[in-house]
């Protein structure tokens, strides 16, 4: 059942094919780690009020198992290892049943995303057919947007903020300082706050002393370092 709000894509690529650039720091941590973002990011965006119904996208029993457990709804990955292919099949699965759906595509690398950041960005992507907001350095995407009767059109990858602003997607300027910190590298986690990661990520971490990131006050997202 398709609840009403913006309807959620995550995709979540199998764990074993996952955050390679994190392996030099975690090394075969590295898929669980990948698992605990992802379904801190599934948990964070179920929490949001404008969000209806979140599916996760992907090919791993294990993502999809968890997903389930956790009430989100699981899509195959139709993509055969390409991001963009498999976002936009889930994105026809699910428009082919109901035309009437806004559509939102959040990477699953997300673990200090807050709801109340994700409800900002997805108020101001309401005023546009499509829109996008950039990653924390600008250049990459995060969160992809297309309003019922819009196409998504994702083009994830690098440049892909200019690449979705010339395919006429809007750049959202909104601070959603959550929504646009992805985590790829090793950086990009200590930047984050150990209270502000989700359950998972931070229960991870805790299970690696050694590699204890920043510890700054519950909640705050410090701004993330250059990548
Ligand atoms: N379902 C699915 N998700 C993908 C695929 N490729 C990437 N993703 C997801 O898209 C988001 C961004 O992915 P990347 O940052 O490019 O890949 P990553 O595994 O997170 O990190 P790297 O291996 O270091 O590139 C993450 O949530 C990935 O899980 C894919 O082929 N299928
Ligand atoms: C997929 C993207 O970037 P990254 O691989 O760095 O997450 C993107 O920004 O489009």
């Amino acid at each position: 059942m398709i609840r009403p709000g913006w309807t959620v894509l995550v995709p979540v690529k199998a764990l074993h094919r996952a955050k390679t650039r994190l392996r030099p720091s975690t090394g075969r941590d590295t898929a669980a780690l990948a698992l605990a973002f992802a379904l801190d990011t599934v948990e964070a965006a179920g929490r949001a009020r404008g969000v209806g119904t979140v599916h996760v996208v992907t090919s791993d029993p294990l993502v999809a198992a968890e997903a389930v457990g956790m009430g989100a709804a699981v899509l195959p990955d139709l993509g055969g290892g390409d991001l963009n292919l498999a976002v936009s099949r889930a994105a026809e699965l699910l428009t082919g049943s109901d035309a009437g759906l806004g559509l939102a595509v959040l990477p699953a690398d997300l673990p200090g995303l807050a709801p109340v950041d994700l409800d900002l960005a997805l108020a101001a992507a309401a005023a546009h057919g499509r829109a996008f907001l950039p990653d924390a350095q600008g250049a990459g995407t995060t969160l992809l947007t297309a309003r019922a009767g819009h196409r998504l059109r994702p083009r994830y990858g690098p440049g892909s903020a200019a690449a979705h602003q010339a395919e006429g997607a809007h750049p959202l300027g909104v601070p959603a300082p959550t929504v646009r910190a992805d985590v790829d590298r090793w950086a990009d986690l200590r930047a984050l706050s150990h209270g502000s990661c989700g359950q998972r990520t931070r229960e991870w971490l805790d299970g690696h002393p050694a590699r204890r990131v920043g510890r700054g006050p519950p909640g705050r997202v410090a701004a993330p370092r250059a990548r």
